[in-house]
């Protein structure tokens, strides 16, 4: 196991960055999601950490040897890829034996590995099986198993469990971060799902656009977004954004006037959803009609306002709102978040 460092990690194809002065240290036995939008370059950072394409510019370093440009075997990074590939012609057992038999490991090793493995991994009933006769869930079981049987620098898994389907995903949330515990292994997780980058790891890597935003634990970014991006990314439902202004008599937008918030000037202000509070009837500092509900069982997302300026809010399962009402909207002021108009800081 080791500690992984990239130190100002840039990467160009055709002359268009897809990373630029990325840095990041991911400490020995962390368990770290990077996660970021379709095109960030998640990709394109774990083919770098792999060795499978070279950096154009900056440093990659394990454990503080520098292996920028070594081979891929010398790294020796573990990974489990979105689409699994195990071996159709192998059982179970076989696939997961399969890193260490070309590793030269004895029998009694690979049974040693293999049992403690079937423990953690609840697949001792189904070892025998080949791919085929197993289920989507039981593949991924197989295909973790493989890349955890060997001792390597690192686990590497890109979207392990975005082919599952929502209720198994959750479960191996849970189990992943169970596992990665257990075993004290560093773990690197590339996502696009950010309930998902949140739910299974300590750490949180924000990449937008070819840039780390932040890094920290996923608590952390979502109470204290340090860019606008940040809080439109991280956490579910997403905030409400809108142009205001702040002045004397509080922050206004399209919508009305929120008071109690201190600043002077244009701002964006982003809402967190479940710091809105909506009154039938049109009591609050702000009224507006609701425009929109989804009612997701346990609570609805209730959307007020026009077209131009909505907030949407957290509201009870059985909310008795209906579309067109009218209602006031109230927002606790630790749930106003603002961002400067032109660079997206935070202020
Ligand atoms: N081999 C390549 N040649 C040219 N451009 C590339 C290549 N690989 C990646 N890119 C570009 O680099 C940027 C980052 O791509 P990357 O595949 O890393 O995104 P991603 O975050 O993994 O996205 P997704 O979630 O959709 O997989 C994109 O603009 C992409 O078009």
């Amino acid at each position: 196991m080791a500690e992984i460092h990239l130190e100002n990690v840039s990467k160009s194809y055709a002359g268009k960055p897809a990373l630029q002065n990325v840095s990041l240290t991911l400490p020995d036995g962390s368990f770290t999601s990077i996660f970021g939008p379709p095109g960030a370059g998640k990709s394109v950072l774990l083919r770098l950490l792999l060795g499978l394409e070279q950096v154009d510019a900056g440093r990659i370093l394990f454990d503080g040897r520098d292996v920028t440009n070594a081979a891929p075997m010398a790294r020796d990074l573990a990974m489990v890829f979105q689409n699994l590939a195990l071996f159709p012609h192998l059982t179970a057992r076989d696939n997961i034996a399969f890193p260490l038999r070309r590793r030269g490991k004895d029998e009694a090793h690979i049974t040693q590995r293999i049992d403690a493995l079937t423990d953690v991994l609840g697949i001792g009933h189904i070892l025998q099986k080949k791919p085929a006769a197993l289920s989507g869930g039981e593949r991924q079981r197989v295909a973790i198993g493989r890349a955890l049987s060997r001792d390597a620098a690192a686990y590497m898994m890109d979207e392990p469990i975005a082919a599952l389907d929502a209720r198994l995903r959750d479960g191996m949330r849970v189990e992943l971060k169970r596992l990665q515990a257990e075993l004290g292994h560093t773990f690197i997780y590339v996502t696009h799902d950010c309930d998902e980058a949140m739910a299974v790891a300590d750490t949180l890597a924000i990449l937008n656009a070819g840039k780390i935003e932040q890094t920290g634990p996923p608590g952390d970014v979502y109470a204290n977004p340090a860019a606008l991006a940040v809080a439109e990314l991280v956490g579910a439902p997403r905030p409400s954004v809108l142009q205001a202004s702040t002045g004397p008599e509080g922050i206004t937008c399209a919508l009305g006037t929120f008071p109690g918030v201190q600043g002077r000037g244009p701002v964006m202000m982003a809402l967190r959803p479940e710091a809105v509070h909506l009154t039938p009837g049109g009591t609050g500092p702000v009224q507006a009609p609701v425009r929109d509900i989804e009612r997701l069982g346990a609570f609805s997302i209730v959307t007020v306002g026009t077209a131009d300026a909505e907030i949407r809010a957290i509201t009870s399962g059985d909310t008795t709102l209906t579309l067109g009402m009218e209602v006031g909207v109230d927002v606790a002021a630790d749930g106003i978040l603002l961002f400067a108009t032109d660079t997206g800081v935070r202020l």
